[in-house]
């Protein structure tokens, strides 16, 4: 049978969105591998996989271009209104999420940031503040959660990072056991941050809204940033803000059509 799918995007981290809340779609590693493979499927950084919820408006699954399945998904939570049409609560293996539609896109609360070595997590007790790491000219990152593990790593020009031979690399790190997402940021004043992203799982993408939030939680934490900024990405800009200890994202969100697949 033909499974109905719409391609979403947010700042071009690029969806394929299943809307199972009418009937259960059977998911698992291999099929989204399938659906997400940019020459032989749809194509998609990120499968997600909307349901219902005993206690939300949704559930939201997340999977990987390589098949693994996380806990979170920034960009996609930003999808979901948009998709429904409405304000959702929407229910995470990380955490329940309120996402607010906004014009254009939409602005999620996506919770407390986590700086413990257990919860990013790590192979051994570290400072989460500047972990005694490095790879070549990138050296002690900044780590946080924001329902999955992020790297921070604050340099003078992050364009100049060579990220898609240093990203795999510190992915597969034996210090992380469930790998990670590497950020590089420059810090362009108090309220104003440039960054880049390697995404476990799926490589270099044109935005990661969680890395954004850890990277922003991190500068926080850091003392080197304000509560609001302006956060620049490959594929277009964020507002992160900090409101009683929790992050708030806000960002387009866009439905870009609606298609069947035999896959
Ligand atoms: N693109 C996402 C993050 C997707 C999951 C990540 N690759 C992981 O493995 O944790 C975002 O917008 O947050």
């Amino acid at each position: 049978m033909a499974l109905r799918f719409h391609k979403m995007h947010g700042l071009g981290n690029d969806f394929v969105v299943i809307d199972a809340r009418e009937g259960a779609v059977a998911m698992d590693a291999a099929r989204a591998r399938a659906l997400a493979d940019r020459r032989t499927g749809v194509g998609c950084d990120q499968l997600i996989l909307i349901g219902p919820a005993d206690d939300a408006d949704v559930s939201m699954r997340i999977f990987n271009a390589d098949g693994s399945e996380v806990s979170a998904c920034g960009n996609a939570t930003r999808c979901v209104p948009v998709l429904v049409g409405r304000d959702v609560t929407v229910r995470t293996a990380a955490g329940l999420l309120h996402a607010r539609l906004e014009e254009g896109g939409a602005a999620v609360d996506m919770g407390p940031p986590r700086f413990g070595w257990d919860e990013v997590p790590l192979a051994y007790p570290m400072d989460t503040a500047a972990l005694p790491l490095a790879w070549g000219e990138l050296a002690r990152p900044a780590a946080a959660s924001m329902g999955n593990p992020h790297l921070a790593f604050f340099v003078p020009d992050h364009m100049a990072v060579p990220l898609e031979a240093l990203g795999p690399e510190i992915e597969h790190d034996a210090a992380f056991p469930e790998r990670i997402n590497v950020n590089v940021a420059t810090i362009l004043s108090r309220t104003h941050v440039a960054m880049r992203t390697w995404e476990r799982g799926a490589g270099l993408t044109q935005a990661c809204g969680t890395g954004a939030c850890a990277t922003f939680a991190s500068g926080r934490r850091l003392r080197l940033l304000d509560e609001r900024v302006r956060m620049d990405l490959p594929g277009g800009t964020l507002t992160l803000s900090e409101q009683d200890g929790r992050i708030l994202m806000q960002g387009p969100a866009t439905h870009v059509f609606t298609g069947e697949t035999e896959l």
